[in-house]
């Protein structure tokens, strides 16, 4: 894959200004103000608190329900175009991401929508598939792949788009050590922006600056260094209470 230069990211800053989310009358995000131009960006948060919501209203997925959210200063609800110009989105379980049955056209689906036509979009997704090795994947149906390969291909369809910023929204949940790593290290070579959202504070040791959400708060930022101790210590200190109920979330 092409790799992009490392200081392209001032143009692209992530800004949030008082952002609300309900879902059924009820506040799942609230008061969410972020601004951050970093390359590598982090979001940790325990079950239920709101990172999936974040992920998918950064993606243009879902709409807020109150304040602002600019991508590069685009409102990427509202204009598609710019949203599928600068946002990927890989999602926690690939079941939620694969439509097609077999690996090329699923690459060549989110091309398509691009506006690339049939030829260019078929020829990117072969190049794409070359790129990581797996062009003799192109004709495979994708049920007949393991659970690691399907996080494969969708990471392959996300980053044949070519985003601008990645949101990877627990990409290794349920995958084993050495597939994390190797889908880890894929990631590192593209070098794309990135949004990295998780609950395993070890995901997000390289990011440049840190965000924890907690019922839909944002309760510290700071460095990994700053932020995952205290993170990980109150996590514990949950973990010892006797009320499993608390872990609801
Ligand atoms: N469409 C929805 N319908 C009902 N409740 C929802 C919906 N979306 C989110 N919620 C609720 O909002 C809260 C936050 O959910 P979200 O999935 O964003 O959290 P999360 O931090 O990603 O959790 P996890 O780590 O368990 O994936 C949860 O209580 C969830 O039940």
């Amino acid at each position: 894959m092409q790799e992009r230069p490392e200081d392209d990211s001032a143009d692209l800053a992530i800004h949030l200004d008082e952002v609300g989310h309900e879902v059924a009358g009820r506040p799942v995000l609230s008061g969410l103000t972020l601004y951050s131009t970093a390359r590598r960006i982090g979001v940790v948060g325990r079950n239920g608190s709101g990172k999936s919501t974040l992920a998918r209203l950064l993606a243009g997925l879902i709409a807020p329900s109150s304040g602002n959210i600019r991508i590069g200063g685009h409102d990427i609800f509202r204009d598609r175009r710019a949203a599928l110009a600068t946002v990927g989105i890989l999602f926690q379980n690939p079941e939620h991401q694969i439509i097609f049955p077999r690996v090329s056209e699923e690459i060549a689906f989110g091309l398509r929508q691009q506006g690339l036509d049939k030829h260019a979009a078929a020829a990117r997704a072969e190049a794409v598939l070359h790129s990581f090795d797996k062009l003799h994947w192109k004709d495979a149906p994708i049920s007949a792949l393991s659970q690691g390969q399907k996080h494969l291909v969708c990471m392959m369809a996300v980053l044949a788009m070519r985003p601008r910023l990645l949101i990877l929204d627990e990409p290794y949940a349920g995958l084993d050590i050495p597939t994390r790593r190797q889908l880890a290290r894929y990631l590192r070579r593209v070098n794309t922006r990135s949004l990295h959202i998780s609950h395993e504070p070890s995901d997000l040791e390289d990011c440049k600056e840190l965000f924890w959400l907690d019922r839909g708060r944002i309760v510290a930022q700071g460095t990994p260094a700053e932020v995952l101790p205290r993170f990980t210590a109150e996590m514990i200190r949950l973990g010892d209470l006797d009320d499993i109920a608390d872990l609801a979330g």
